[in-house]
């Protein structure tokens, strides 16, 4: 059996003994969108589940001479759009069923934005911050090792997600052409997106889902006469996503007036300057300790009075008792699956609106599109025919899941659902599938 076929058939075992949580959740949004469109048996099917799981165990030297073994996964959820896609996350709380629900949003995400790309996810459970760098990198190295075929530059598409950024896609980038005896080494650097400039990024990218998430509040506030100079909005995760959210918005005179991340929650209601944090932060690795602010619990943060509020770190955490607590207007997912079903069915109680993450967070994916397409072409587009691109495809994505919105009186959520899933349906019904 092929080491692609074995990983596979192994993952798709260890998946029966997993936790549930997130993938129920996902696995729920995705069934209330089911009932708004018509949908082939075969293709509720396929959809339900992904199509690969491969996880892989490998073990890494530390530096004190000690072997530990890591758990690497990537899941392939679906290809029909074009070759899988998604990020890697590096995180103590990474699982199986996290990272197919991940897997399954990156589908829809790239069908709602009309990305010729499918949907995969990566994750390996570790803390990055208990790892020297070289460590770092030496797990980065014999995780892309050990995936070996199972991506590729024009079968998955690796990018960074939460914990890894360009340097870790720069390692993964080298390790596969080490690995495979390329004849066009410039464009095989497609085989990951999201890399610095030097190695083959994309001018934009690093900053293109806090960018992604701002067009889409502007989408919002056009619709809803909202001037967003002058409104206040608080952020939870100040890390890539967040911090140039935060740097945006401040340049469109919103105004930063509570923000959390692991090491804390701070607030300030006449505005946190976001040059001075995001320096802080460096210097520091966390918001925790800024000067001119109140130190505040989880709860004051989460209740805190604002405009808008961006959850831009983890999954799950808008449940029913935060989403009680929440005096915002809107509620952005700068993050992948921020809000549970009781908590969405809370904000929907209050009057409160979402943008979900499948719209708000996916300037990520397309300007690694962008990049992908740069690669394969040896071009490199200046920043602002990509900002321009990127802003085109996030309005009409914004546009195209508000009329099924106002069509099918649905929230957004489930509009995003239904446009991307149909989609993938209309493809489906069109192709087929082989017997
Ligand atoms: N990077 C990308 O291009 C994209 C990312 N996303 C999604 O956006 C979200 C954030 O990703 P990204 O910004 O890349 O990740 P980063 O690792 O750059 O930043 C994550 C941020 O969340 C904070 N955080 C982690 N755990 C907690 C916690 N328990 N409570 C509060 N804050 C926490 C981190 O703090 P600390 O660093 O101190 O641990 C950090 O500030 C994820 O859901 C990701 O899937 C979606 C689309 C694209
Ligand atoms: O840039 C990419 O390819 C994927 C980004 C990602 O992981 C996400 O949108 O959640």
């Amino acid at each position: 059996m092929s080491k692609k076929a074995s990983s596979e058939k192994q993952a798709s075992r260890n998946s029966q003994t997993q936790g549930t949580d997130f993938f129920d959740t996902h696995i729920a949004q995705y069934e209330r969108a089911l009932q708004h469109i018509d949908v082939l048996p075969h293709v509720r099917l396929i959809l339900g589940q992904p199509k690969n799981e491969i996880i892989v165990n490998f073990p890494v030297k530390l530096d004190n001479g000690e072997y530990q073994l890591f758990t690497g996964y990537r899941i392939q959820h679906n290809n029909i759009m074009g070759p899988y896609k998604g990020g890697i996350r590096f995180h103590h709380d990474v699982t199986l069923n996290e990272v197919k629900a991940l897997a399954a949003i990156m589908t829809y995400k790239c069908a709602l934005l009309e990305v010729p790309f499918g949907g995969a996810k990566g994750g390996v459970a570790l803390n990055v911050h208990k790892f020297s760098r070289s460590e770092v990198e030496k797990i980065t190295r014999r995780f892309t090792h050990d995936l070996g075929n199972n991506i590729g530059p024009e079968y998955d598409i690796p990018a960074p997600d939460v914990g890894t950024n360009s340097q870790v896609m720069v390692w993964m980038m080298d390790t596969y052409m080490n690995m495979h005896n390329l004849s066009d080494k410039n464009a095989q650097r497609r085989i990951v997106t999201g890399k610095s400039l030097t190695s083959g990024g994309s001018r934009g990218r690093e900053k293109a889902t806090g960018q992604g998430v701002v067009y889409s509040i502007q989408e919002w506030a056009d619709e809803n006469n909202f001037r967003l100079d002058g409104a206040t909005y608080t952020l939870q995760g100040f890390g890539n996503v967040g911090s140039h959210a935060a740097a945006i918005l401040s340049k469109l005179g919103a105004s930063l007036v509570a923000v959390m991340d692991h090491t804390g929650s701070i607030a300030n209601e006449e505005g946190i300057n976001v040059r001075k944090l995001t320096e802080h932060v460096k210097a520091t690795g966390g918001v925790r300790g800024y000067t001119s602010c109140n130190d505040v619990t989880a709860d004051e943060f989460w209740a805190m009075k604002c405009d808008i509020c961006i959850p831009a770190a983890l999954e799950l955490q808008i449940d029913e008792r935060v989403a009680s607590m929440m005096n915002c207007r809107l509620i952005v997912e700068g993050a992948n699956g921020p809000t549970t079903l009781d908590g969405e069915r809370v904000l929907i109680e209050k009057g409160i609106e979402v943008i979900p993450d499948l719209m708000a967070n996916a300037g990520g994916v397309v300007v690694s599109y962008f990049e992908w397409v740069q690669n394969k072409r040896s071009e490199s587009w200046q920043l602002q025919e990509i900002d321009e691109r990127l802003h085109f495809m996030m309005r009409r994505a914004y546009h195209d899941m508000r009329a099924f919105a106002r069509e099918h009186n649905t929230d957004n959520r489930t509009a995003a659902y239904a446009v991307a899933v149909g989609r993938i349906n209309s493809v489906y019904g069109e192709r087929g599938i082989f017997p």
